[in-house]
């Protein structure tokens, strides 16, 4: 029987994974499944390509934990695929050194371990995947692909900060993330595209963007960790350093409640008061959740002001992630303050959310394309497996 090959992708609230066979060197899609805390917590939801639909309960609704465990107990549980030969892991920071896909030895493992405090409300997931993965397929290969390996073409001055050097020769640098997705996204353009000046907007529930010239990332509005830049469903994105100090000062708050606060209290979420679903922000008439809506599309609509700077101009903009493929208010509002770019959306192709929106008077293409971190994954997973045959 085929080889089949297993990826899983742990964001901040959800879990994808990915089930595919391999026909020589090429991963087929056969499966596809997703967990998601906001929407159905206890459960993952599986759908094949003939559309065939499961549902799995998990034995403690709402933890990515029992999530992974339901996953691979059913791949354990299938018939109609074969061994499951390698796994590959969507692992949100891979430090300094990590500039491609790795096979997890357990020297990587320890050290990708100590980098958990940098992407708390990723690492430890994506490492705890990583486990469940060895104890449940044992002689199957384990590959880390890394968020951050995308962003490492990064000239000095996108890489750092302006502290002591010292700090910097420590690793305190700007890492940048989502970079899977990135790595997926500029791969689908037309080269005629993907060769200018490209700035590609990650809209989910983290949130980022990234510059990109000639096809290599130049710089991200995430930094040192997944905080920065955008805000984002719970995370506050940019924010004055002088607040920290303050919070620490007048409100006695250590690490762990500053920590909790700016990555679980904060963003869309804690403007609103009411929720990180912008389906329902996008519904909502209370005005603080209009007040959160104006200020994520206020900071997006600065950062493409940035990056067009950086960049010498720009000839295409391009939305992925949850809010960037279907959320077609939100990138209406964004373009709306770039006339003076040359910016025109087609409104009836922003509506259906078509590949291309912009019209054809734009003098910046304006695309959507839907992300594949996991088809990324499988793709660069298969190799290392192939190298290793
Ligand atoms: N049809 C839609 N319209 C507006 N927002 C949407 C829609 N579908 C999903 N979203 C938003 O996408 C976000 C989740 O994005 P996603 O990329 O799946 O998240 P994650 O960062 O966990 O991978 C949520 O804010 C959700 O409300
Ligand atoms: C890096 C990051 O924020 O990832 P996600 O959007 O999947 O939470
Ligand atoms: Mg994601």
């Amino acid at each position: 029987m085929t080889q089949a090959l297993l990826t899983l992708n742990a964001g901040s609230s959800s879990l994808k994974f990915s089930l595919f066979t391999l026909d020589g060197d090429n991963p087929q899609r056969r499966y596809t499944g997703a967990f998601d805390r906001g929407g159905a917590p206890g459960e993952v939801a599986i759908t094949s390509v003939d559309d065939e639909r499961t549902v799995l309960s998990l034995e403690t609704p709402g933890e990515l934990a029992s999530a992974f465990a339901a996953v691979l107990d059913w791949c354990e549980s299938r018939d109609d695929f074969g061994e499951i030969a390698a796994v590959g892991h969507r692992v949100v920071h891979g430090g300094m050194n990590h500039t491609a896909p790795v096979v997890l030895s357990d020297d990587v493992i320890a050290s990708l371990a100590k980098l958990g405090p940098l992407a708390p409300l990723h690492q430890p997931h994506n490492l705890e995947g990583v486990a469940q993965a060895q104890a449940a397929f044992p002689g199957a290969l384990q590959v880390g692909c890394f968020d951050t390996a995308f962003h490492r073409t990064h000239p000095f001055v996108n890489d750092t900060f302006a502290l002591p050097h010292r700090f910097y020769a420590e690793g305190v640098r700007r890492y940048g993330f989502h970079g899977l997705s990135y790595d997926y996204v500029s791969g689908a353009l037309d080269p005629s595209v993907r060769d200018g000046r490209v700035i590609i907007a990650h809209l989910g529930n983290g949130a980022s963007m990234c510059a990109l010239k000639g096809g290599k990332s130049v710089g991200s509005t995430m930094g040192f960790s997944a905080l920065d830049g955008l805000p984002m469903g719970t995370r506050c994105g940019q924010i004055d350093p002088g607040v920290l100090l303050y919070l620490m000062q007048e409100h006695s708050m250590d690490a762990d409640a500053i920590s909790n606060l700016l990555y679980k209290e904060s963003g869309l979420k804690g403007m609103s008061c009411l929720t990180n679903d912008m389906r329902v922000l996008l519904a909502s008439d209370d005005p603080r959740a209009k007040e959160a809506l104006d200020y994520f599309v206020f900071r997006i609509q600065r950062e493409i002001g940035g990056m067009t700077a950086v960049l010498g101009g720009l000839d295409a903009l391009v939305f992925t992630g949850g809010i960037g493929e279907n959320a077609a208010p939100i990138r209406e509002r964004v373009c709306a303050g770039f006339d003076w770019l040359g910016i025109a959306l087609d409104d009836v192709a922003n509506t259906a959310s078509k590949p291309e929106v912009s019209a054809s008077v734009s003098s910046v293409k304006v695309l959507v394309v839907p992300t594949d971190e996991e088809g990324k994954i499988a793709r660069y997973t298969a190799d290392l497996l192939s190298l290793s045959a």
